[in-house]
């Protein structure tokens, strides 16, 4: 029972000692708990070349056009013209809706949406354009489709594989001036909005009639649920309400040829044909504009608590993951991993103290929501003292408040950010089976070793190799951050990783998309077959290929 007494008030009864709850009343609300504050701008570079509010990669940009220096623009493409500015100009009206680089020096304008938030992916698009309606995004793509225009769809510009930003002079549209809730049915739990609403926000509006957004991410600030669509984003929520491909009921598009598709419904059965809107869910902006989308919202739940802790060995963290399933089934919505590395790098980048004294291998983080605090609480209660018991957790902290609950979750969500603190960060977002699924960062650990690309001072590279994710959803995020970018750290991980994730039949991406990074790798996870599906469908909607070209496929 003495290892129990570590966890903090709700176990107090359980001989909670008294220095145990100094430890726990240090926990501190989080200072940056989401990559950016709500906003309807996209990331803004601030003067020190981080991102509003956050340590963002500043010293290295990795520029599109050397990262992929075999892509050459396609001369199919028409050069945009003051003419065709003119003609945006008139249907948008002169004001912010069109920012014109080509007749005026607007680069400092421009630079957030040529740019992606890690500064890694960036184009050189002259005219953005931000449509405030779906009959404006049709004139658009219609007269773009007639003129072969290339454009890039844009939410909240806070992709991770260079998907929302432009590679060569692709016009840029983002829906940022969309961002109507246009209806919410609080019996049925139906929100139908614009695409352009931030996450944050839409789930702000839900939690004032009670109910939930089904997704749930980092960059929540930020993000549009257009864009969350577009990329099918996964998520902290998804363990326990499921993909968007199943909570999205309906959406409204624009085809490259200007054609509306209204298919807003808000059934949860409508067995009538093929299911169009799956394309769109994850289509990543390739073959039309996502306007709008109804999405089913669980009720919220009134007893949150979140768990935070320590252990041994991966081995122990798929022990307490099977305990959890088993004990806490119903209530149980995340079950997050973090390996050690990644908890100190948080700490070295941020300052930010971490919730347990010590180190530990790994941490896990827990959360419940239910309905009944008491009996959430107990399960909770029992669950903890069991997996303490058997020695499956070293150690841990329950939070107390809403306070500590958002602290600990900063512990999780601060990571993707905190790691571009170095200069750069090598990304890959793997679904591997949950056995092994932590072995692809010991391994490439070992290969930047051996290759002597990875140490503490300026002559390597690679400053480590971290892994932490969903452990729910077997999804994994191996994270390399570096000095700079370095083709020899290049040619180590690629396609070495593609490659290990193959032979354990997993996926290149559980949830961050192809985009621009992944595009050349997509044989590794789909058969030739399927691409040619896909290719026949990309032919079908976009037979131009204006739409978001160079990536996906
Ligand atoms: O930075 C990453 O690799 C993961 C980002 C996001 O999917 C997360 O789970 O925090
Ligand atoms: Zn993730």
């Amino acid at each position: 029972m003495a290892s129990v007494s570590r966890f903090s008030l709700p176990l107090r009864r359980l001989r909670c000692s008294s220095a145990t709850s100094q430890k726990t009343s240090r926990l501190r609300p989080a200072a940056q708990v989401r990559w950016t504050t709500a906003s309807t701008e996209p990331h803004q570079a601030d003067k020190s070349g981080g991102t509003k509010g956050a340590s963002a990669p500043a010293k290295v940009v990795k520029f599109t056009s050397e990262t992929y220096p075999e892509l050459k623009r396609d001369s199919k493409y028409s050069q945009i013209t003051p003419e065709h500015v003119r003609f945006f100009q008139e249907l948008l009206g002169s004001g912010s809706a069109v920012i014109d680089g080509l007749s005026t020096d607007a680069t400092d304008d421009i630079e957030p949406f040529n740019s992606d938030w890690m500064r890694k992916y960036r184009g050189h698009s002259k005219v953005v354009l931000k449509p405030g309606s779906t009959e404006e995004v049709s004139k658009i793509l219609k007269y773009c489709n007639n003129n072969m225009l290339a454009v890039v769809p844009q939410g909240g510009n806070t992709g991770l594989v260079g998907g929302s930003v432009p590679v060569f002079d692709e016009i840029v549209i983002n829906l940022q001036r969309m961002t109507n809730i246009r209806s919410f049915d609080e019996v049925s739990g139906i929100l139908v909005a614009d695409a352009g609403v931030v996450l944050e926000i839409a789930d702000n509006f839900l939690a004032e009639k009670n109910h939930i957004f089904p997704l749930d991410l980092g960059a929540k600030g930020s993000c549009q649920i257009g864009g969350n669509v577009a990329t099918n984003a996964g998520g902290l929520r998804l363990l326990r309400y499921g993909s968007l491909h199943g909570n999205v009921l309906g959406i409204e598009a624009v085809l490259p040829d200007g054609t509306i598709v209204d298919d807003l419904i808000k059934l949860r059965k409508n067995n009538t044909g093929y299911d169009i809107k799956q394309l769109f869910i994850g289509g990543e902006g390739t073959i039309g504009i996502i306007t709008a989308i109804s999405i089913l919202c669980p009720q919220r739940s009134s007893a949150l608590n979140v768990a935070y802790f320590g252990l041994e060995s991966y081995e122990k963290c798929q022990q307490a993951f099977r305990e959890a399933k088993s004990q806490l089934s119903e209530i149980l919505s995340a079950f997050e991993l973090m390996d050690g590395r990644s908890q100190k790098l948080l700490n070295r980048a941020t300052g930010r103290k971490l919730p347990l004294e010590g180190e530990h291998p790994f941490y896990c983080l827990i959360e419940t929501s239910g309905s009944n605090s008491d009996h959430d609480s107990e399960k909770l209660t029992n669950f903890l003292e069991h997996v303490m018991e058997s020695e499956i957790v070293s150690d841990g902290v329950l939070a107390q408040d809403q306070t500590q609950i958002r602290d600990l979750w900063s512990c999780r969500e601060g990571i993707p950010e905190c790691l571009g603190h170095w200069g750069g960060v090598y990304k890959y977002d793997l679904s591997i089976p949950i056995s092994s699924m932590y072995e692809i960062v010991n391994d490439v650990r070992d290969r930047m070793t051996e290759a002597g690309l990875i140490g503490d001072d300026d002559a390597h590279p690679v400053v480590d190799v971290v892994g932490y994710g969903h452990m729910g959803d077997s999804n994994v995020h191996l994270n390399i951050p570096v000095r700079r970018y370095d083709k020899k750290v290049e040619k180590a991980l690629e396609p070495f990783v593609y490659e290990w994730v193959q032979g354990k039949y997993g996926s290149i991406s559980a949830e961050h998309g192809l985009g621009i990074q992944k595009k050349p790798y997509i044989g590794y996870s789909r058969s030739d077959t399927m691409i040619k599906l896909m290719k026949q469908i990309k032919d079908l909607y976009d037979p131009n290929g204006i739409m978001n070209p160079y990536k996906y496929l």
